[in-house]
């Protein structure tokens, strides 16, 4: 092939091809194809049981898939050790277990292993310097660092949600898949949350966010729309959130407006 030709672009995408997957014996993925890149806020969206979360575990490595396979930088998930997966892609679950009589520091180092040494457990690597930048830059893009010092059981709900995001972002994964991160949040702790997201993107972090939310989620660079476990549509905001798309997914009538640069779903029923 002549280097006109060739594709020397190392993938940086998260892809899923022709995922088919299963939770427990109900077939909750079919046949969804979807790339998800690096630097870009991606958004699963989808009615009730449409396969959001089970599509998220899949793209994690958590649940195998039936047929299909997923894709990190262009290598075959499965072939990539544990470590290595781990280090790459972090996940914040729906309800994250923080331990309450932690300090927030001590759970944010958590993000860099420091399981090993808190827990007694023989560790791999000396912790360094390095670790202990990571957790302060985690701490200060989070904004949790005032309360560094303070026990987990103090905080309240969207405390917690950032502690659970500077963890997660100690790591310096390449992609942070999100279920739900939104959820239980008060309306001005959800557009936190967003806020600090979209700092990390532009940073060149890769964020897939399961999201109920439709004007939440009309704030991401793609949205991906499930429906009864496939995909409807996918692409940016615009060209997702529309009537037809609404009616089919959810079976709700709703007006799509432009706010200044903003989309805003509002039902009719
Ligand atoms: N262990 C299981 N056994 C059988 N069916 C399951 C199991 N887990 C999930 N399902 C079904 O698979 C479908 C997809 O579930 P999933 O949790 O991925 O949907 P979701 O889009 O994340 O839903 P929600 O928005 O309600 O969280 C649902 O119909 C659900 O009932």
């Amino acid at each position: 092939m002549s280097p006109a030709t060739s594709n020397h672009q190392p993938s940086t995408a998260l892809q899923a091809h022709n995922l088919h997957v299963h939770a427990g014996t109900f077939p909750a993925v079919r046949n969804v194809s979807a790339t998800f890149e690096t630097g870009r806020f991606s958004a699963v969206i989808g009615p009730n049981g449409a396969g959001k979360s089970t599509l998220l575990r899949a793209l994690l490595g958590l649940n195998a898939p039936e047929s299909g396979e997923v894709c990190l930088f262009g290598r075959s998930l499965g072939s990539w050790s544990r470590p290595e997966r781990s280090r790459a892609l972090a996940y914040l679950a729906q309800s994250e277990g923080l331990p309450d009589s932690a300090t927030v520091r001590d759970v944010v180092a958590l993000g860099r292993g420091a399981g090993e040494w808190r827990f007694g457990l023989l560790p791999t690597r000396p912790w360094t310097d390095a670790d202990d930048a990571a957790v302060d830059s985690a701490l200060d893009r989070t904004d949790t660092r005032r309360f560094e010092a303070r026990k987990v059981a103090e905080l309240s709900g969207g405390e917690r949600q950032r502690v659970a995001l500077a963890r997660a972002l100690a790591g310096q994964p390449r992609f942070l898949l999100l279920d739900e991160p939104t959820n239980h949040l008060d309306l001005a702790y959800a557009l936190e949350v967003i806020r600090y997201l979209r700092c990390e993107v532009a940073g060149g972090l890769g964020v897939v966010a399961v999201l109920h939310d439709l004007n939440l989620a009309a704030r991401a660079d793609w949205l991906l729309l499930l429906h009864q476990g496939e995909v409807l549509a996918s692409g940016p905001p615009e060209t997702v959130l529309t009537p037809g798309n609404l009616l089919a997914a959810y079976g709700v009538r709703a007006r799509v407006v432009r706010d200044a640069d903003r989309l805003l779903v509002i039902p009719e029923d």
